[in-house]
């Protein structure tokens, strides 16, 4: 059973991660993905390094264990965070299918610091007709054959 120090340590790593990689001209943020086994994988933001806008602390951490584990599905798993999962971070965490999520500083501290995690969030806040920037539906003749192809395929591996 994870104890409130155990979580209170690990969020210390994922701050001190994204400490050290200001000094590597990556944003400040940090995670680490904790298996149920206590496998630990980490991440650092690296959008601006590799021209990824998705490359956030948490999805790095999230890819860095999928791939060493080879599997999509990390049920068992915590997600710990330097700062609050932005509206990505959060939907990459319930996609992976991660346990938990614990987090550190929050939206308000990244706003403080020019990041646009608060923003973000708001953009969900709004009704769907109000947002900007725009999402539309448009429907075509063929917008269900990938979903019709999907059932029709008994051997299917469902995520
Ligand atoms: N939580 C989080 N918020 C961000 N905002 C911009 N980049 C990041 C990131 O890597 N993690």
């Amino acid at each position: 059973m994870d104890t409130s120090d155990t979580h209170a340590a690990h969020l210390e790593r994922a701050v001190a991660v994204a400490v050290a990689n200001v000094a590597a001209d990556g944003g400040p943020f940090g995670a680490l993905l904790v298996t149920s086994d206590g496998q630990v994988f980490e991440g650092a933001n690296r959008v601006t390094s590799t021209n990824d806008p998705t490359a956030h602390a948490e999805v790095v951490a999230i890819r860095a264990a999928c791939a060493a584990l080879g599997t999509f599905d990390l049920r068992g798993s915590v997600l710990y965070a330097s700062c609050e999962p932005c509206p990505m971070c959060l939907a990459a965490g319930l996609w992976a299918r991660v346990d938990a999520i614990w987090f550190a500083a929050d939206r308000g501290d990244a706003a403080r610091a020019g990041f646009d995690d608060a923003t973000f969030y708001e953009f969900f806040a709004e009704a769907p007709e109000d947002r900007s920037p725009p999402v539309r539906r448009q429907r075509t003749a063929s917008s269900g054959e990938p979903f019709d192809a999907w059932r029709a395929l008994d051997s299917h591996t469902g995520y």
